[in-house]
C-alpha cells in the first residue's frame, strides 16, 4: 500500500478548531447590502484565493481563474448589465410576488470595494481529464467548489461576501474580455461589513425558508431501516 509522501494526522481536529469550522459554515452569510468602504488588505485578499485554490477539482484540474475587478467603471458597466437582468427577472414572477422581489437588494457592486468574477477554462487539463470523461460539467463543479472555500475563508476573516448571478452571460463575457473557452461561473461582491444577519437574509425578509433537514434525508430507502424521506 503506497503510504502519503509527507503524512499528515489524519484524527479528528481539536474540539477549537471543530467549533471554528462548524462557526464558519453556519454563520457565513450572502451579503448585499452591509459593505463598509475600507479596503480589504493584499495579505487578506493573498490568503482568501489561496483557500479557493485549494478547492477539490476533477482530476487535479484547477480550471479556476480569479479575475480581481476594483476599479469603478468596470463596476459601474457591470451594475448596469445587473439592472437589465434584474428588470427581466423581476417582470417574470406572479404579481404578488414581484412587488416584494423589487424590494430585495440582490447586490453590492459598487459598495462592495472588491469584487471578483471566479471563472472556469474547461480547456485547461487538455482534451481528456481524469474523472471529467462522463461529466462535462465537473469542471464547473470544480470551480464552485473553489468559491465556496472563498466564501468559508471570507467568513472566518471578517469578510462579507455576495454571490450575485443576476447577469446575461454575453454581458459580463464582452465586459471582462472573456474568450469563448472561459465560463463566468460566479461574480462575487466582497468586503469588511460590520454586522451579519443571524439567518439567511431571504428568509428574514419573507422570501423564502430553509427546508427540515429531515425531509432531505433519504436513509435505507430500500431497506427496512427506513427512517426518513418519502414512503
Ligand atoms: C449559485 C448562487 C447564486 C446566487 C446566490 C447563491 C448561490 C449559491 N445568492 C445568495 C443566496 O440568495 C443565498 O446564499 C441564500 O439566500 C442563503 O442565504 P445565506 O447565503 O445563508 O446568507 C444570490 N444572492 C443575491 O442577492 N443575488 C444573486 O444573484 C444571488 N445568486
Amino acid at each position: 500500500m503506497p503510504q502519503p509522501v509527507s503524512p499528515v494526522p489524519a484524527g479528528r481536529f481539536s474540539d477549537n478548531e471543530r467549533e471554528a469550522v462548524y462557526r464558519a459554515i453556519h454563520t457565513r452569510r450572502d451579503v448585499r447590502g452591509q459593505f463598509r468602504p475600507d479596503p480589504i488588505s493584499e495579505e487578506v485578499l493573498h490568503r482568501l484565493l489561496h483557500a479557493a485554490h485549494h478547492a477539490p477539482s476533477v482530476g487535479l484540474m484547477q480550471p479556476w481563474n480569479f479575475i480581481v475587478i476594483e476599479d469603478a467603471s468596470a463596476k459601474s458597466r457591470i451594475r448596469e448589465a445587473f439592472r437589465r437582468a434584474n428588470d427581466t427577472a423581476a417582470a417574470l414572477f406572479p404579481t404578488e410576488r414581484r412587488a416584494l422581489y423589487s424590494t430585495l437588494k440582490l447586490e453590492g457592486i459598487s459598495e462592495a470595494p472588491i469584487n471578483i468574477c471566479v471563472t472556469c477554462d474547461r480547456s485547461r487539463g487538455g482534451e481528456v481529464v481524469l474523472g471529467r470523461t462522463h461529466n462535462r460539467d465537473t469542471d464547473i463543479y470544480s470551480t464552485v467548489c473553489a468559491v465556496q472555500n472563498l466564501w468559508l475563508a471570507a467568513r472566518a476573516e471578517g469578510i462579507g461576501l455576495g454571490w450575485v448571478s443576476i447577469f446575461e452571460e454575453e454581458d459580463l463575457r464582452s465586459i471582462l474580455q472573456l474568450p469563448d473557452h472561459v465560463v463566468p461561473v460566479a461574480y462575487l461582491c466582497l468586503g469588511h461589513v460590520t454586522e451579519l444577519y443571524d439567518e439567511p437574509e431571504l428568509q428574514a425578509r419573507g422570501w423564502a425558508s430553509r427546508l427540515p433537514l429531515d425531509n432531505l434525508v433519504f436513509r435505507d430507502r430500500w431497506g427496512a431501516r427506513r427512517r426518513n424521506g418519502p414512503a
